[in-house]
């Protein structure tokens, strides 16, 4: 098992990477202190849940723990109020208590929903993050929690750190191939924001990453945690570097929102938004070569790089401007000076970011 440690003081957790750890869920529960006194709650979607739901409750209940489940339908939509709505219920019916914790068994979608669900549950309480899918590797760590607003993504969260995170890889052989890609998009993000290498090594294992080869992906997870963790540790409430774990997502989280979430998953706008970033990077001052580099090791991994026609420049200036980051009438952006490096650009012209948007629909 790999173990790493999100250090932020009294709310440090450790993040658990091995084969097998669903089947020894409860013994690590104990050890992190979730008491069998109260509910726990499993917060799944309809994919994860018959492949994987089953054996943890069972495993559970045999240990002591008295367990409800809510199952969500997949995908993007189900970060919206209404499934929020039908969770706090879940939660009220189960009799969830002040000492109760909620299991968010999935990838991002089901995490980032469940999480705003403990943070505001009886004004917060426990979670657990028990990933499913690659791109997890960066969604279960750090506490942003959150569900979409119909115009903008993450608007309605909070930050509320889990006390664990349970990463079973072996639920990672299930994920169907676009999934795959998704997920090693984030792998790579962290590579290029901060470690030069680790981007070169996630281009040089793209084949074994993408056949999920064990050894490789235990790797890749456990040093794309560790650089998440380590800036997170840093500064959990993005008050700086932590604006860094946003490359590609302005351009991203805009493409997200004007195709209505769904059409793109997330690991796909982010990467079309990354390669947006290598562009704008380039106007910026990095030398010629770092949007070519940037696409050959997205396109390594099988992911999409340019703007498709029917998404508008005009409605994506729009999204943008809905951005986080967006403070006082200034765009912000992540810009990488060179592969392994970025720096956080707080008034990038409108004007350029217009021209960038037009190269990214051509591909160029
Ligand atoms: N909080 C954060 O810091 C953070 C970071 C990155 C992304 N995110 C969010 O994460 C979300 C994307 O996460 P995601 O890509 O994991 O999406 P997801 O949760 O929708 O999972 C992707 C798909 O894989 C299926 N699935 C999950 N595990 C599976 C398994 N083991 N086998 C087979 N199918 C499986 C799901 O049902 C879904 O259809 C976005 O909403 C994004 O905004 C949050
Ligand atoms: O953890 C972070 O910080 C990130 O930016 C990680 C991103 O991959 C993630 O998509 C996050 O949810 C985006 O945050 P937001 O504040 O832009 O909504
Ligand atoms: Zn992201």
């Amino acid at each position: 098992m790999r173990q790493l440690t999100v250090q932020l003081g009294e709310r440090s957790y450790p993040i658990l990477i091995g084969s097998g750890l669903l089947a020894q869920a409860p013994s690590f529960f104990e050890q992190y202190g979730l008491t069998k006194k109260s509910p726990l709650m499993i917060i799944t979607d309809e994919n994860v849940a018959p492949k994987y739901l089953p054996a943890l409750e069972q495993t559970l209940r045999a240990a002591g723990y008295a367990v409800v489940s809510a199952v969500v339908p997949a995908g993007e939509t189900s970060k919206s109020l209404a499934v929020y709505q039908d969770m706090m219920t879940a939660a009220i019916e189960g009799k969830l208590d002040r000492s109760s914790a909620i299991l968010a068994l999935g990838g991002g979608v089901v995490g980032d929903l469940a999480g705003f669900v403990a943070a505001t549950y009886m004004r917060g309480i426990k979670f657990v993050q028990i990933p499913t899918t690659i791109l997890a590797h960066d969604s279960s760590v750090g506490g942003k929690v959150a569900v979409n607003h119909p115009l903008a993504k993450n608007m309605i969260g909070a930050f509320h750190q889990p006390e664990l995170v349970l990463y079973d890889v072996d639920t990672l052989q299930s994920l169907p191939p676009r999934d795959v890609s998704a997920g090693l998009s984030e792998m790579l993000k962290h590579g290029l924001i901060r470690d030069e290498a680790f981007a070169h090594w996630c281009e040089e294992h793209a084949e074994a990453l993408l056949a999920l080869d064990p050894d490789t992906l235990g790797y890749g997870l456990e040093r794309g945690c560790g650089i998440k963790a380590e800036i997170v540790s840093n500064d959990e409430r993005e008050n700086g570097e932590r604006a860094l774990l946003n490359l590609g997502h302005t351009i991203g989280h805009a493409i997200e929102a004007i195709a209505g979430y769904g059409e793109f998953l997330h690991g796909e706008a982010i990467s079309i938004g990354m390669a947006g970033s290598a562009l704008l990077g380039e106007k910026l001052g990095a030398a010629a070569g770092l949007y070519d580099d940037t696409v050959r090791m997205l396109r390594s991994l099988r992911l999409p790089v340019t703007l498709p026609a029917h998404l508008g420049t005009d409605a994506l200036m729009a999204a943008m401007m809905h951005d986080k980051k967006f403070r006082e009438g200034h765009m912000v952006f992540i810009v990488p000076d060179r592969i392994g490096a970025a720096r956080i650009v707080k008034d990038v012209p409108v004007t350029v970011v217009r021209e960038v948007i037009e190269l990214l629909r051509k591909g160029e």
